[in-house]
């Protein structure tokens, strides 16, 4: 380490509390190496539970451990390296209530290994409330960074726009796909939630479940419930017909749709039955039906994950998964969502998908791309978790040090820029527009004719601004508030203020030029919240509002005047995510490698 003597080095370690949140891909990493740095006093947080599909990373894990709390074996795994350190293990949300402001101050410094931006973003708060150092990292297949925020000497990590998550338009998906992912989303959002869970909230931001959605010329799907004494199978091809025949029949022939793009063409008859052959032919071959879990795919021996399926093969698989998720896993129905865990939806997403693209004349996907897409999983490289480890660590002891001029920013890249693979830059200075470390002001566009408490509540303060039990004032009014504190009185009041729309709310309208309060004491922050009426054209989108940062004491002299009504302001004035939901983690692979390489201060999950 620069400048520093190897014996304070080692003492810093020895005697620090660091708090590591996240024992996944990184944190398994960044345990073993904190221990073998000399570290002793060590907590760990981790909400989840080992699965499988860790195990070929997370090196702290075997089988057996399977199911059981990752914060808790990693424990024990680390203690077998270093039986002397003091490791406290949680099994639990980092969000949790019991890890409070005070909880954070007990530490000397905060290691982040978290694959999520609300739980970076709600630590992020905690460590400013707190006053403690945060190093925060984040891994990408190859790419991965490591960034250190001190309160007031450099940015936070919401100091910087993160990536807007890419929203598709409702009729591309619905009715004129013309890529591999918008059928895959159709397949994963609305096809495999319509028959087998709850629509989901992208689903229905889709408009499935509605007839004649928002923007659809198309109306939706419609599939049959299963007859008394059908087959599963009879059940399966008569969805298939339905969807991949009737309904693509159906929108081919709203001529007016097609003028300039080709009109999707109906599944051939003669493919529907050669692909109802091949199931036949597997069950009558008596193998096991998927009893155990076992996937169509695998049933039908398609068992090379990188082959792309004929088309009668995804027949196949279609309608026995259908199948074996009626017969084997009924109790599950109503309950399912797209889980990349479970096999049996990956084989369904991605036959479906392959399908429709099939119809639309879009290049089939591999089963491998398909999980890949649908998951928005950029495979992780156990080696680059390795780097970004050590170099937390690295980082950790310098602020330990207080050699704070050392402190660097690092990335990890694929490629060498001028024959390096790690590139550093000294960390930046907080960002005056930022609402978070700096106080700036949010300027906020809503439809405030439309908007309810409710949904600002909800989708603006809790899901785009990551509050987490925000109260709401304006003036001396109290619109709202939350938290486990409330009297059940209160719950029942608010419960009915969030049906409100914004304007009419009595004692302190949310109109145009509202200057709106919002404070959250469990992350102790307070904002002021610039409200501008507008009008939101496309209802059906997900963007519905839109958040900008505002240096303070500009907004006095703007009111009603030269801004016209901010609407079109660039990008570099956004200082907020806007609008990150469910569909967020769609497509973040589908970026590519260029988009990462020009934004340095992208943060890789
Ligand atoms: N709010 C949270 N509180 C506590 N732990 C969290 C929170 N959010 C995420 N984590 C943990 O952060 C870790 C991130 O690790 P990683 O990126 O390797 O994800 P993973 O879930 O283990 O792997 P994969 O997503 O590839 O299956 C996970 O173990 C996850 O449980
Ligand atoms: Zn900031």
């Amino acid at each position: 380490m620069v400048g520093t003597s190897a014996e304070g080095a080692r003492r810093a370690c020895r005697e620090s509390k660091v708090l590591a949140v996240g024992a996944g891909g990184i944190g398994c990493e960044l345990l073993k190496t904190l221990v073998l740095s000399g570290f002793e006093d060590i907590t760990l947080i981790d909400m989840d539970t080992i699965e499988i599909s860790n195990l070929n990373r997370q090196f702290l894990f075997r089988k057996k451990h399977v199911g059981q709390s990752k914060a808790e074996m990693a424990r024990e795994a680390a203690l077998k390296i270093a039986p002397n350190a003091k490791i406290n293990a949680f099994h639990g949300n980092v969000k949790g209530e019991k890890f409070d402001v005070d909880f954070f101050k007990s530490f000397d410094v905060v290691l982040n290994g978290l694959d999520n931006l609300d739980a970076r973003r709600h630590v992020n708060r905690m460590t400013l409330a707190a006053g403690v150092p945060l190093v925060e990292s984040g891994t990408a297949g190859y790419n991965g960074q490591v960034t250190v925020h001190r309160k007031g000497e450099t940015e936070c990590f919401e100091c910087q726009p993160k990536p807007v998550p890419k929203q598709y338009p409702v009729c591309t998906i619905r009715n004129t796909p013309d890529k591999p992912i918008h059928c895959i989303v159709w397949s994963k959002d609305l096809l495999f939630p319509g028959l087998f869970g709850e629509p989901t909230q992208a689903s229905q931001e889709n408009g499935a479940g509605e007839e004649n959605g928002a923007g659809g010329e198309e109306k939706d799907l419609e599939i049959s419930t299963r007859q008394p004494g059908q087959s599963a199978r009879d059940y399966g091809a008569t969805v298939l017909g339905e969807v991949y025949h009737d309904a693509i029949a159906r929108l081919a022939s709203l001529e007016d749709m097609w003028k300039e793009r080709d009109p999707p063409k109906p599944l051939d008859s003669s493919l529907i039955t050669a692909g109802l052959g091949k199931v036949a032919k597997a069950s009558s071959a008596g193998g096991p039906r998927g009893a155990a879990g076992e996937s169509a795919s695998h049933v039908l021996g398609l068992t090379n994950s990188h082959a792309v399926w004929t088309v009668e093969e995804s027949v196949a698989v279609f309608v026995l998964t259908i199948e074996i998720l009626l017969e084997h896993h009924a109790a599950k129905i109503g309950m399912l969502g797209f889980d990349k865990d479970f096999d049996l939806s990956v084989d369904f997403v991605a036959a479906a998908s392959n399908l429709r693209s099939f119809c639309y004349g879009i290049p089939q996907q591999s089963k491998f791309d398909v999980k890949g897409l649908a998951g928005n999983i950029i495979h992780a490289i156990a080696t680059t978790n390795a780097i970004i480890s050590g170099l937390i660590v690295l980082e950790a002891q310098k602020v330990l040090l207080k050699q704070f001029s050392d402190v660097m920013t690092t990335f990890v890249q694929h490629n060498p820029t001028r024959g390096r693979l790690l590139q550093r830059i000294p960390p930046q200075k907080p960002n005056p527009k930022c609402y978070v470390c700096s106080k700036a002001m949010v300027r906020l566009e809503i439809d405030v004719k439309k908007m309810t408490l409710g949904q600002l509540v909800d989708e603006v303060l809790c899901k785009s601004l990551a509050f987490k039990h925000p109260t709401v004032l304006v003036g001396p009014t109290m619109h709202f508030e939350s938290g486990n504190d409330l009297e059940d009185d209160e719950v029942l009041h608010y419960g009915k203020q969030r049906k409100k729309i914004l304007a009419d709310l009595p004692g302190g309208p949310i109109a145009h030029n509202a200057l709106v309060q919002v404070e959250d004491y469990s992350q102790d922050m307070s904002v002021e919240i610039l409200v501008q009426h507008k009008v939101f054209e496309d209802e059906g989108s997900a963007e519905f509002f839109a958040v900008h940062g505002e240096v303070k004491g500009r907004e006095e002299g703007e009111e009603g005047g030269g801004d016209e009504e901010g609407g079109d302001s660039d990008d570099d004035d956004l200082c907020v995510v806007v609008a990150e939901g469910e569909g967020a983690k769609r497509n973040d692979a589908e970026e590519g490698e260029g988009e990462r390489e020009s934004k340095k201060q992208k943060t890789l999950m």
